[in-house]
C-alpha cells in the first residue's frame, strides 16, 4: 500500500531561483559536495539531523510513551538508579529505554552508570493533565499511522469516538463517557485559563458567561482573579453532574449559575456582558462556528465582550501546533478546524464585533486569543 505512490510530476523547468535552488539541494552530487565545502559543511549537516528529527519524531514520543506508561520521570526523579534495579523489563531493555531517554534530554546519566530524570524530564509530570494526554495519544498515535486516510477523511478514526459529544446534544453519551472526557479536558485546561487570563482584561465586566465550560475550570481561574464578577456557565446537559461537582468542591456551587443546553438547538441566555469560548471553535465546522458567533453577538449587550482562546493555526506564518499537531488532531476528530487568529478576527467582524485584538501568543502550544466587543 505504501509504496505504489504516484509518479511525481516534474515541471520541465524549474522556476525562478528557488526553483533552481531546490534542484540543485535535492541532487546527491550536491549534497556530497556540500556536506564536504567549508562554507556549505555546517549548514548541510544541520539540515540532515533537522530531516533525521522530522523523520524520527514517532520513535521520540513512543519513548515519551513508555516512560510515562512505567512512570519513569517519577520513579527516577529524587533518587539516582540503575536499570537493574527496575524490574518492569529486562535488565537490558531498560537500559536501552534509559538510554534512549537520555539522548532526547529526559533523563541524564550520572557518574555511577545509574539513571536520574532530567530537569525537562521533572517538569513534564508538573505540567497539569500532560501525562494524561500523553497516554490519550495511543489513540491519535493509531488513527496517525494512516497518515493520508485522515487526510482524505475516509478514515473511521478513533479519536472521533474517544470525544463523542462533539456530534451534538442528542448523541446520547453515557454519563460515565462525559465523565472521562470531562476529567482530561479539566486537568488540561489549567494552562490554557492561565494563558488566557495572562493576555486579557476583564475589569469592569459584571458578568461573564463561559459557553462550552466543561466542568468549570477556567471559572475557577476566573474566579480568584476577579472576586467580583458574577459567573455562569453553559454546557450539554451531559456535562452538568461534572460542572456541578466540580464546582461544588472548590466552593462556587452558589457563585456560578448553570445553564445546560445546546448553542446548536438552544438560544445563549443574555444577561452577561462578558462571553467566553475557550476550545470550543475548533471542534466545529464552519457554519457552526459563525451561527455560534452570531448568536452570541445577539445575546450580549452593547459593549459587551468576548474571548476566545484555543490552540490556534499561524496563519501566514504557519507554527508547529497550530498546523501540525491541532490541525491534524481536530482532521481525526472529523468535526472541527484549527483556524488562525485572523480567520477567527474575520469571521467575528463578519459576525458585526469591533476592537478584535489578537494578542502575539506567548505558548502557542497551550493557547492563542482573541478578543472582540460588540459595538
Ligand atoms: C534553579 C536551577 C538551577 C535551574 C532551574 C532551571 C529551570 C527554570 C528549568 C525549567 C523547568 C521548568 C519549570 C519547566 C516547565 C515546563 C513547562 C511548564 C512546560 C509546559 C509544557 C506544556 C505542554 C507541552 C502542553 C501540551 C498540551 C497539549 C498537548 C494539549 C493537547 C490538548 C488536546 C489534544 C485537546 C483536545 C481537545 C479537543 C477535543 C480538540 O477539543
Ligand atoms: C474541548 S471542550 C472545552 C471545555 C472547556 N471550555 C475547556 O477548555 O476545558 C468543548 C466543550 O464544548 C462543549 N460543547 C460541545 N458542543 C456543545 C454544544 N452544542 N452546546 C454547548 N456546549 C457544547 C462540550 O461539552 C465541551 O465541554
Amino acid at each position: 500500500m505504501a509504496f505504489d505512490q504516484p509518479t511525481p510530476v516534474h515541471a520541465p523547468t524549474p522556476q525562478g531561483w528557488r526553483g533552481r535552488l531546490n534542484r540543485l539541494v535535492g541532487r546527491p552530487a550536491f549534497q556530497a559536495w556540500a556536506a564536504r565545502f567549508p562554507l556549505t559543511r555546517r549548514r548541510t549537516r544541520a539540515e540532515g539531523s533537522a530531516i533525521f528529527d522530522l523523520m524520527s519524531g514517532f520513535v521520540y514520543s513512543q519513548v515519551l510513551f513508555a516512560l510515562v506508561e512505567l512512570d519513569l520521570l517519577i520513579r527516577l526523579r529524587d533518587t539516582p538508579l540503575a536499570s537493574g534495579d527496575l524490574p518492569d523489563l529486562p535488565a537490558q531493555r531498560m537500559e536501552a529505554l534509559l538510554l534512549a531517554a537520555t539522548a532526547l534530554g529526559l533523563m541524564r546519566r550520572t557518574s555511577g552508570e545509574k539513571f536520574q530524570t532530567s530537569l525537562r524530564g521533572a517538569a513534564i509530570p508538573g505540567v497539569p493533565g500532560l501525562t494524561d494526554m500523553i497516554r490519550h495519544h495511543a489513540i491519535f498515535y493509531r488513527d496517525m499511522a494512516d497518515p493520508l486516510a485522515v487526510l482524505r477523511g475516509e478514515k473511521d478514526t478513533e479519536l472521533a469516538h474517544f470525544w463523542p459529544y462533539v456530534f451534538g446534544a442528542d448523541s446520547g453519551i453515557a454519563p460515565a463517557d462525559a465523565g472521562r472526557y470531562s476529567q482530561l479536558m479539566a486537568d488540561s485546561q489549567a494552562l490554557v485559563a492561565m494563558e488566557t487570563l495572562t493576555q486579557t482584561d476583564l475589569r469592569g465586566a459584571a458578568k461573564l458567561m463561559d459557553i462550552g465550560g466543561g466542568s468549570g475550570v477556567f471559572l475557577q481561574h476566573v474566579a480568584q482573579q476577579y472576586p467580583e464578577l458574577s459567573l455562569e456557565l453553559m454546557d450539554l446537559p451531559q456535562v452538568m453532574d461534572a460542572a456541578r461537582a466540580r464546582l461544588a468542591q472548590h466552593g462556587l456551587g452558589a457563585r456560578v449559575a448553570l445553564h445546560p443546553g445546546s448553542f446548536r438547538d438552544d438560544a445563549i441566555p443574555g444577561g452577561a456582558d462578558a462571553m467566553s469560548l475557550i476550545r470550543v471553535l475548533y471542534d466545529h465546522d464552519d457554519a457552526t462556528v459563525d451561527t455560534l458567533l452570531a448568536q452570541v453577538f445577539a445575546a450580549l449587550p452593547a459593549g459587551g465582550r468576548l474571548i476566545i482562546s484555543e490552540p490556534m493555526a499561524g496563519g501566514a506564518h504557519p507554527n508547529r501546533s497550530g498546523d501540525a499537531y491541532f490541525a491534524f488532531y481536530t482532521m481525526a476528530m472529523r468535526t472541527g478546524r484549527a483556524r488562525s487568529q485572523a480567520e477567527i478576527a474575520q469571521r467575528l467582524t463578519r459576525a458585526g464585533f469591533t476592537g478584535i485584538q489578537t494578542p502575539r501568543p506567548a505558548r502557542a502550544f497551550v493557547t492563542s486569543v482573541v478578543t472582540a466587543r460588540k459595538p
